[in-house]
């Protein structure tokens, strides 16, 4: 058994320092003599005999150590224990978190402690250990600047450019990442690097381990997502001036054969605070549609909420073997209508009315029933062109007949000449 420490108390007005190891897994805090012998004594004044408990757990299956802290006292009245100004109920038990505040005490006295999860931070430093291959190149900073369902992406620096600021994105075989979908997402950098276009993240280097994956890119600003919470709705100028870049990366992408699959205003991010330029990220679940492949989706990917119904029909109806067939780039477009209509209207969503409760097979029903509704458009006086082409072409139930980047690209550039945004 290891004595390495997995977690520490270490006291604030006093000097106690107690230290849980895989030897050591549990310790009881309190007065009683007991408390002297392997176990922690404080002085009678302050707190009771048998105080507190704190132990180590692993759960089963799990591979990562947890600190619980569970009150012990006899009399509640009058001796406390406080986590972060919370008081532990009588044998109340809570787990530890790094810098956590441990207040002990009788009312009047207390003894604090932080709590270190000394573990977790070795886990994390292991996690974020830069490849020899790449030390000389890269250094990757335990700052963690944002988290995917499958990632988490951290601050690094690349010692090529002066140690310019860029992300590390790590993805680890996990409980939440199986094996065989860490095999998939092992793809991106590969289909990422062979991309050379202004609106589309960089890729500046990439690892592969048996269990461990980290592509360095370029740091971006800020996601569409937050941009939208923040500016509710923005003016068709603003949206044209977004979607153009959007449409642009889209194009590219859509000529090369490759379908982002997700795309959503979280992955798609400003490139610096003037919000000026964006770039799309993630293409974990990025495609060529034209290669055929043993691995066959037989499942949706992607988002819900920016799902098309094509899929939803295919799910509906047990067709899974269509599945993979269906993520043509029509999915892009039909993603990216969502997405205009949200911009332009300050909505969330097409497929709610107002009040209405999202559920799951609400808003699969909803997707797969509804007409899209213009009046929140309308509303904002929004152009009946764009209006017509948002919901009745890029959001279009028949996948067949949606309308292209391409052609949206030319009625983008003919309701221009309406609007008179730019001179023709
Ligand atoms: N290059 C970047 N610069 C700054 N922040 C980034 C960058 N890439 C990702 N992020 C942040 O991290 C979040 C998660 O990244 P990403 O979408 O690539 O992870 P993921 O695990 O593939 O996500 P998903 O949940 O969509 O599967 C993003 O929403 C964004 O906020």
């Amino acid at each position: 058994m290891s004595s390495q420490v997995i977690s520490r108390l270490k006291g604030r007005n006093c000097r106690l320092c107690i230290e849980l190891t895989e030897n050591q897994s549990s310790v009881m805090i309190g007065s009683d003599d007991s408390c002297g012998k392997g176990n922690t004594k404080v002085s009678e004044a302050i707190i009771s005999p048998l105080h507190c408990f704190v132990y180590l757990h692993k759960k089963e299956n799990q591979q990562f150590w947890e600190t619980y802290i569970q009150d012990k006292a006899m009399n509640t009245q009058k001796y406390v224990t406080y986590v972060n100004n919370c008081k532990l109920k009588m044998r109340g038990k809570q787990l530890l978190f790094d810098n956590d505040v441990i207040k002990l005490g009788n009312n009047n006295k207390f003894i604090d402690f932080v709590f270190h999860d000394e573990y977790s931070k070795r886990a994390e430093e292991k996690e974020i250990e830069v490849p020899e291959i790449y030390n000389s190149r890269f250094k990757n900073e335990n700052y963690l600047i944002g988290k995917g369902a499958h990632s988490r992406i951290y601050r690094a620096r690349d010692k090529k450019h002066n140690g310019k600021q860029c992300v590390c994105k790590i993805v680890k075989e996990s409980k939440d990442v199986n094996q065989h979908t860490f095999k998939k997402l092992c793809q991106e950098p590969n289909l990422l690097k062979s991309l050379n276009h202004i609106n589309i993240i960089k890729v500046l280097g990439y690892y592969v381990e048996t269990d461990r994956l980290l592509i360095w890119q370029e740091m971006m600003h800020e996601d569409l997502d937050k941009y939208m919470s923040e500016v509710k709705s923005v003016s068709q100028k603003k949206y044209f001036d977004i979607s153009f870049q959007i449409l642009d990366a889209l194009k590219y992408l859509h000529e090369k054969n490759i379908v982002h699959r997700d795309l959503k205003p979280a992955n798609i991010m400003w490139v610096d605070e003037k919000q000026s330029r964006l770039k799309l990220i993630d293409f974990g679940i990025a495609r060529y549609c034209d290669i055929e492949t043993s691995d066959r989706d037989m499942t949706m990917c992607g988002t819900p909420n920016y799902t098309p119904p094509e899929i939803y029909h295919a799910l509906e109806s047990g067709k899974f073997h269509e599945i993979h067939d269906l993520y043509k780039p029509a999915v892009d477009i039909w993603a990216f209508g969502v997405i205009s209509f949200s911009l332009l209207s300050g909505l969330g969503l097409p497929f709610f009315n107002e009040n209405e409760v999202y559920t799951e097979e609400a808003l699969k029903n909803n997707i797969i029933k509804r007409t899209i509704p213009k009046e929140p458009l309308i509303k904002k006086n929004i152009d009946k062109l764009l209006i017509h082409l948002i919901t009745e072409r890029m959001l279009l139930q028949d996948h067949k007949k949606r309308i292209t980047a391409d052609e949206i690209s030319n009625a983008f550039i003919n309701i221009w000449k309406v609007l008179g945004i730019v001179d023709a």
